[in-house]
């Protein structure tokens, strides 16, 4: 069974498909603690959740009639069971999976499903989340140019760090690669004058669109 904390239809505020519908499932708990997370309350050991099998889930956004399905949290990967939902979804050819991770964990099994394969927006915790340490460099080999490797930006000591690491493990050869500024904190304009400077063609700018549609805060949007 999962612990899912919200289930909605939105536009997808982030990503490859910003922009367009998704049905967004959202797990509870959390296995890092990042500085900026806005999703903190999912996080919490009391947090009320509903109890749902892959079945349940399934049926739930099939009822949507929605074709982009975003798995979330919390993190999504260190669900029970979390592999035999995703095979389950991917069977179903309509649906275009979407999974948000942290960098901590293993995408190695992932990575290997043959049809249908979710495609995985996996985020780089960079120095200001104070989770760095966790990241797993690894798993840059297993995403592809259907994915995306993202930095949430705090501030220019993070912007550096995610320059060194672009070039290091030459990221923008490999998968799509995405900037995003710690929502309301970060100076957006700093992160775009770093671009211009270094040249950044192959980097998408991009701010969680939801949080301007609505209040940041509000939750099932
Ligand atoms: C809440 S996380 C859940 C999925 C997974 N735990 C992760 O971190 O990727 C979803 C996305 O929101 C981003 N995020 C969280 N707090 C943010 C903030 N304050 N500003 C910008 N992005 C934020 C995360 O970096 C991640 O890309
Ligand atoms: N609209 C909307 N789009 C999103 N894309 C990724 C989200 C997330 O929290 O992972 C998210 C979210 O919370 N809301
Ligand atoms: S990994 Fe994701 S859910 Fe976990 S604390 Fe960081 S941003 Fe929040
Ligand atoms: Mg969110």
């Amino acid at each position: 069974m999962f612990k899912v904390v919200e289930k909605f239809v939105s536009i997808n505020g982030e990503g490859l498909r910003s922009g367009q519908l998704a049905v967004f499932i959202r797990f509870a708990g959390c296995n890092l603690d990042c500085s900026f997370c806005d999703t903190k309350w999912a996080n919490q050991t009391h947090v009320d959740f509903e109890l749902m099998t892959k079945e349940d889930i399934y049926e739930y956004i099939k009822s949507t009639g929605v074709k982009n399905v975003t798995l979330t949290g919390g993190e999504p990967l260190i669900q029970e069971g979390i592999l035999e939902l995703i095979e389950l979804l991917s069977n179903d050819e309509y649906l275009s999976i979407e999974i948000e991770t942290n960098g901590s964990i293993d995408l190695k099994v992932f990575s290997k499903m043959q049809n249908n394969r979710p495609i995985f927006t996996m985020d780089y915790k960079l120095i200001s989340s104070d989770m760095e340490y966790k990241m797993l460099v690894d798993n840059f080999k297993y995403l592809n140019k259907n994915d995306v490797v993202k930095f949430v930006i705090g501030d220019i000591e993070d912007l550096n760090r995610a320059k060194y690491l672009i070039d290091k493990y030459k990221l923008t050869d490999k998968t799509n690669v995405y900037f995003s500024p710690v929502f309301g904190e970060a100076d957006m304009n700093d992160i775009v004058e770093f671009m211009k400077k270094n040249n950044m063609n192959e980097i998408t700018f991009q701010i969680q669109l939801h949080k301007v549609i609505w209040n940041p805060n509000k939750r099932g949007v």
